[in-house]
C-alpha cells in the first residue's frame, strides 16, 4: 500500500515543476533581459496568471472534486485593454503545456491533460478554478502561482507555492524555488529546488532535474544567540524595527537574512537560517492562505513550530485568509516559546 498522499504529492510536485520551469522562463526572458523596466509589472503579471492556468488545469484533471483557493482571477483580464496580455497568457500556456518535463514520472501526470485543445475560454476557466472560498470542510488546495512578485521582478528568490488543505488542516506543501540553490554551500551551483511534506511523513528537497528527495531537518541549536533569523525584503510586509528588537533581546548577534517570499521557509527548513520573525506592519493586514500553507507544514515537518505572534497555531480553516491570526513566528521546536516571549517583551515595550 502506498503512503498517505502518495498521489497528491507526485501531482503536486509534477505541477509546480511545470510552473516553475515556466516562471523561470519567464524571469529569464523578461525581466533578466532588462527588456522591461523593473516597474513594469507585465511580466509577473503574465508569469502569475499562466502558472495558476497550468496547476488548475492539473488538478482539475487529477482531482476534479477538490476546490481551489488560487490567488488569482481572470476578472482584471477580460477587460479589453487586458487583450494582449491575455493573448499572451493563452499562447504561452499552451506552449508550457506541450514542453516535455525533464522526468518520465512528472510527464506522465500530464499525458491525458496534455491531450485537452484549450483556448481563450477555457484558460480563463482554469485561471477561476482558484475561486474557492476555502473553510473548515472538504479538500481544497492553496496555490500562490508567483508567491515574491517582487522577488521575481528583482532577479531575486520567489516560488511557486502549493498546498493541500483537508478539513482545515495542511496536509501536503510543495514549493518550488527556481533561484535557490540546490545546495547551499554552493551558492553559485546549480539553482532551483524543489520543497515537499506530508504531514506526518518528514520534510525533504530535491532539484529540478532529480528525481531523488533528501530528508531536511532545520539546524539543532546549542543556544538561541548562534541562531540567524530571516525575514521579508519588505518593510511594508514584516516590521523590521521590531524584529531587529526581538533579536536584540534573543542575544542574536548576525545580521537578519532578507529574502523575498516562502524560500524563508525553505531555507530555515534545510538549516540555512533558524527562526522566521514576520510581525505585522498594517494593523488591519490578513495573511492569506496561499502564503503561509506549504511554508509552514515544510518547518512544521523539519522541526520546528509555526505560530502567528501570540504563539497560536495558523489556523486554516477560516477561509482565504489566516483572519484568526496575527503575523507569523517560525523557530524550531524547542526554542519557540523562547523567541513567542521575545515577540510580546518586544511588542508590549513598543505598546502596540
Ligand atoms: N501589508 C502586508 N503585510 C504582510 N504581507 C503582505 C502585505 N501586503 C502583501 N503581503 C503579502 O506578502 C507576500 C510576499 O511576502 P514576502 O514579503 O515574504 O515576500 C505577497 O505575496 P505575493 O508576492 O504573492 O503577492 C503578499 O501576499
Ligand atoms: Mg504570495
Amino acid at each position: 500500500m502506498s503512503a498517505p498522499y502518495a498521489r497528491e504529492q507526485a501531482i503536486a510536485l509534477s505541477t509546480v515543476l511545470k510552473a516553475s520551469l515556466l516562471a523561470q522562463k519567464i524571469q529569464a526572458e523578461l525581466v533578466g533581459s532588462g527588456g522591461v523596466e523593473k516597474k513594469d509589472k507585465s511580466p509577473v503579471t503574465v508569469g502569475d496568471y499562466t502558472a495558476q492556468a497550468l496547476v488548475s488545469a492539473l488538478l482539475a484533471a487529477h482531482f476534479p472534486s477538490d476546490a481551489i483557493i488560487g490567488e488569482e482571477d481572470s476578472a482584471d483580464l477580460q477587460r479589453p485593454e487586458q487583450a494582449t496580455v491575455k493573448a499572451q497568457i493563452v499562447r504561452l500556456a499552451g506552449e508550457a503545456m506541450r514542453e516535455e518535463l525533464p522526468l518520465a514520472d512528472e510527464e506522465r501526470a500530464w499525458a491525458d491533460v496534455k491531450r485537452v485543445e484549450r483556448g481563450d475560454t477555457e484558460w480563463m476557466a482554469a485561471i477561476d478554478r482558484g475561486n474557492s472560498e476555502g473553510g473548515a470542510k472538504g479538500r481544497h488546495w492553496a496555490l500562490d502561482p508567483i508567491d515574491g512578485t517582487k522577488g521575481f521582478l528583482r532577479g531575486g528568490q520567489y516560488a511557486v507555492c502549493l498546498g493541500l488543505i483537508e478539513d482545515g488542516e495542511v496536509v501536503l506543501g510543495v514549493m518550488g524555488c527556481p533561484n535557490l540553490p540546490v545546495d547551499p554551500k554552493q551558492p553559485e551551483g546549480d539553482k532551483g529546488a524543489l520543497f515537499v511534506a506530508v504531514k506526518g511523513q518528514g520534510a525533504f528537497q530535491r532539484s529540478f532535474t532529480s528525481p531523488t528527495l533528501t530528508r531536511i531537518t532545520m539546524n539543532s541549536l546549542a543556544s538561541l544567540s548562534a541562531a540567524s533569523f530571516c525575514e521579508s525584503v519588505e518593510a511594508g510586509h514584516s516590521d523590521h524595527g521590531t524584529n531587529a528588537r526581538i533579536a536584540e533581546l534573543l542575544g542574536i548577534t548576525r545580521d537578519s537574512v532578507r529574502m523575498d517570499s516562502q524560500a524563508k521557509y525553505c531555507s530555515i527548513a534545510r538549516g540555512d537560517g533558524d527562526i522566521y520573525l514576520r510581525l505585522p506592519v498594517s494593523a488591519t493586514y490578513e495573511e492569506k492562505v496561499w502564503d503561509h500553507s506549504s511554508g509552514s507544514l515544510l518547518v512544521a515537518e523539519a522541526g520546528g513550530i509555526v505560530s502567528d505572534m501570540h504563539g497560536l497555531p495558523l489556523d486554516f480553516s477560516l477561509g482565504r485568509t489566516l483572519k484568526g491570526n496575527k503575523g507569523v513566528i517560525a523557530a524550531p521546536r524547542e526554542w519557540h516559546k523562547q523567541v513567542i516571549e521575545a515577540v510580546a517583551k518586544a511588542v508590549g515595550e513598543e505598546g502596540k
